[in-house]
């Protein structure tokens, strides 16, 4: 149950700050993970920082039990010492039912609130779990005088999350997007799969038997298990103004396949991935960014259609209303990256 329309963009305490009513859209083509209790990693922030769209100190899995607390005081000295310059600086707290959630939303509220962007909340079940980080944060930010409303990213990564995704996209005006979490999604789904994300090798659709040759070898095309999810997250966040994004792609080693895995997200609406390794950021570039051929031909569509209606040839094919908006999409996008990334603006010839 929400709150009624007239309250969901009041302040869920007084004295928090206002709730946003649009959701930035900002480049957002890789959320860079770390681990601010590895001291390797915690020491190439600065530098990683000034290459990527998002930075993200982990809390949550991937950081043994013995270094939680090493973790969030790590990221407190981080939030506190480097300055992010415009890279968004996002966390991932501890899941809701954890022992760490409550002191990982107190400490880095408490001490960072006004330089954190995002949090990202795991394992998000429904609605309610949105509700009681919403509420909880609304506390903290007035108790500590936070001036910016922290905004609430949730991971897709149970299966009652999905079944609940569009309750969960409408929950509160702090929903800044989502992202994919196949992992623990395939262990809740009680899928067969042991990976973090990608295909699988016998997830696939064979031909027919050639009647003439019925022996003949059938050519299978191995498919997309994770298209239905990521569809019903397009969808859930477009559908709200939020952001959704493909979560991580485990095998490190396997660049092409990360490209592949990335370039499917992009073209179903994803605005990014996560990099879990700095080898993973490259790829989110250049696969979120449009080519430089797509951005040309937006520019031409747009161009011949200026009051974006009606309908003419280009090059043999129909343009119309509907391809002028697909056409703004793409170029829209890459001005944004522009507006952050020299390379990519030369690359437009903006
Ligand atoms: C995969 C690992 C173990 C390989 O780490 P490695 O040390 O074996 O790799 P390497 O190639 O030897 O590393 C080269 C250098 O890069 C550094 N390095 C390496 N990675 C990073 C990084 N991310 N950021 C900054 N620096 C990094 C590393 O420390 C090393 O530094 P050095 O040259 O000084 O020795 C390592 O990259 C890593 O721990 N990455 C992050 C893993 C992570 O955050 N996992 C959680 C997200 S996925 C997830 O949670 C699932 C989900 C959504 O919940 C669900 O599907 O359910
Ligand atoms: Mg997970």
């Amino acid at each position: 149950m929400l709150r009624s329309p007239r309250d969901f963009f009041k302040p869920k305490v007084v004295g928090a700050p206002e709730p946003l009513r649009e959701i930035p859209v900002l480049p957002s083509r890789m959320i860079h993970f770390f681990d601010p209790s590895n001291p390797k990693m915690a020491v190439k922030v600065p530098d990683i920082a000034k290459t990527v769209d998002i930075m993200l100190g982990n809390l949550e899995d991937a950081v043994p039990i013995d270094r939680k607390e090493a973790a969030r005081e790590g990221l407190v000295q981080i939030g506190k010492n480097v300055d992010f310059g415009n890279t968004q600086f996002w966390t991932r707290v501890n899941s809701l039912d954890s022992p760490w959630f409550l002191d990982d939303l107190i400490r880095l509220v408490g001490e960072i609130g006004d330089k954190l962007d995002v949090i990202m909340l795991p394992k998000i079940q429904g609605a309610w779990d949105i509700h009681f980080a919403d509420q909880l944060l609304a506390q903290l930010e007035a108790k500590y005088g936070v001036k910016k409303p922290l905004m609430i990213h949730a991971i897709l990564e149970t299966a009652l999350g999905v079944a609940n995704v569009d309750e969960i996209a409408n929950a509160s005006p702090r929903m800044q997007g989502m992202s994919l979490g196949p992992a623990d999604l395939a262990a809740s789904r009680r899928m067969k799969t042991t990976r973090v994300g990608g295909g699988h090798p016998d997830y696939v659709v064979r031909t027919d038997p050639d009647p003439a040759n019925p022996e003949a070898p059938r050519p299978t095309a191995q498919q997309d298990l994770w298209h239905y999810t990521m569809a019903k997250m397009v969808d859930a966040c477009a559908s709200v103004g939020a952001l959704p994004f493909y979560g991580p792609f485990g095998d490190i080693a396997d660049l092409t396949a990360c490209e592949d895995q990335f370039r499917n997200a992009y073209l179903m609406g994803c605005v990014g991935a996560w990099s879990l390794h700095p080898n993973q950021i490259a790829i989110a570039k250049r696969v979120f960014s449009p080519k430089a051929d797509e951005v040309a031909w937006a520019k031409r569509v747009v161009e011949a259609m200026p009051d974006g209606s009606g309908a003419v040839m280009i090059d043999g094919k129909m343009q119309d209303d509907a391809t002028w908006k697909q056409c703004k999409v793409v170029l829209n996008l890459a001005q944004l990256i522009a507006s952050r990334d020299a390379e990519y603006k030369a690359l437009y010839g903006f």
